[in-house]
């Protein structure tokens, strides 16, 4: 579990990050989003005691960072590219690692293998690739198998069968009972990843919900019944806004199931009911542009 509470970070007198408060659950991927320069690293900073805030605090697992007993083992982090000396080869770097994290050398081996640089495991990671430098970063986050993984851009510069491999592991991971906390600028492989997603814009969170249910009060359905007025009033007292385009009702506010089970309940025919949903890219650009 990470909980960060009103967490803020001012330099000078700028605030990057402005009372930042959310969760990010076990068992779910949390997906972190917002425009270059919103505050998203500084927070993932923050919650890995890298960057002290200003004021507020943030908890993994119930404890502050410089509080864990066992950090490598409760943690995996992918911050930034560079983690490794560039004359180092993968295998000597994980296992420096594997030493610092109290995880074995077979671990660091099986690792290698597990993220693809078997191969490339005696090259030097200088002369590594982008995206196998992010490999290499995702098993440096995994060798004390934490249940917690917070990891910035770890999609940069993976070809696409590195992005199918990512998410099944993120995936994999929260299956396990693991938590898993995301950002990423690629809002379309984002989707089919993230539970539950978090919007930050100008250091402020604009937005934390499931992803479901932000699509649901996003999306808008086309409703065609018998008698559209008294459907328009069943859906407006369901909350719903409503406007009228000939025989067809457009809603906002309502997921497709919602506006089934209100119909029903009015005793009023369905003949039509179709559901537009945005894409993720679509509610973050609103949301983040609604400043
Ligand atoms: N050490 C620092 N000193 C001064 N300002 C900083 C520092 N670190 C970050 N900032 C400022 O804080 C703001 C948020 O930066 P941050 O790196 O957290 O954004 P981000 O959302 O991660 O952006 P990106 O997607 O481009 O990586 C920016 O305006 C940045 O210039």
């Amino acid at each position: 579990m990470i909980q960060a509470f009103d967490l803020t970070k001012a330099y000078r007198r700028r605030r990057a990050v402005d009372g930042v408060t959310f969760s990010a659950a076990p068992g779910r991927v949390t997906g972190f989003l917002g425009l270059n320069g919103s505050g998203k690293t500084t927070t993932l900073r923050m919650l890995l005691g890298l960057t002290r805030p200003t004021s507020g605090h943030a908890l993994i697992n119930n404890r502050r960072f410089g509080d864990l007993p066992h950090p490598l083992r409760q943690v995996g982090a992918v911050l930034e590219q560079g983690i490794s000396h560039p004359g180092q080869s993968g295998r000597a770097h994980l296992v420096c690692q594997a030493i610092v994290a109290g995880a074995s050398r077979s671990r660091a081996d099986a690792l290698l293998e597990s993220v693809g640089l078997a191969d490339a495991a005696d090259q030097r990671t200088g002369d590594y690739s982008l995206g196998m430098r992010q490999r290499l970063a995702v098993a440096t986050a995994l060798l004390g198998d934490p249940p917690v993984l917070i990891l910035d851009e770890p999609a940069n510069g993976l070809d696409p069968e590195g992005i199918v491999w990512l998410r099944r592991l993120l995936r994999d991971h929260a299956r396990r009972g693991g938590t898993v906390l995301i950002s990423s600028h690629q809002l379309a492989e984002l989707a089919q990843l993230i539970d539950d997603v978090v919007i930050i814009a100008g250091g402020r969170v604009r937005c934390a919900a499931p992803l479901a249910a932000l699509y649901g009060a996003t999306a808008r359905l086309r409703v065609r019944g018998r008698d559209p007025h008294r459907l328009g009033q069943a859906f407006r007292s369901a909350g719903a806004r409503v406007t009228a385009d000939g025989h067809c009702l457009e809603v906002i506010g309502l997921s497709a199931q919602d506006a089934g089970e209100v119909a029903f309940a009015a005793r009023v025919p369905i003949y039509e009911l179709t559901a537009d949903v945005p894409s993720l890219e679509r509610i973050f650009l609103d949301l983040a542009a609604a400043q």
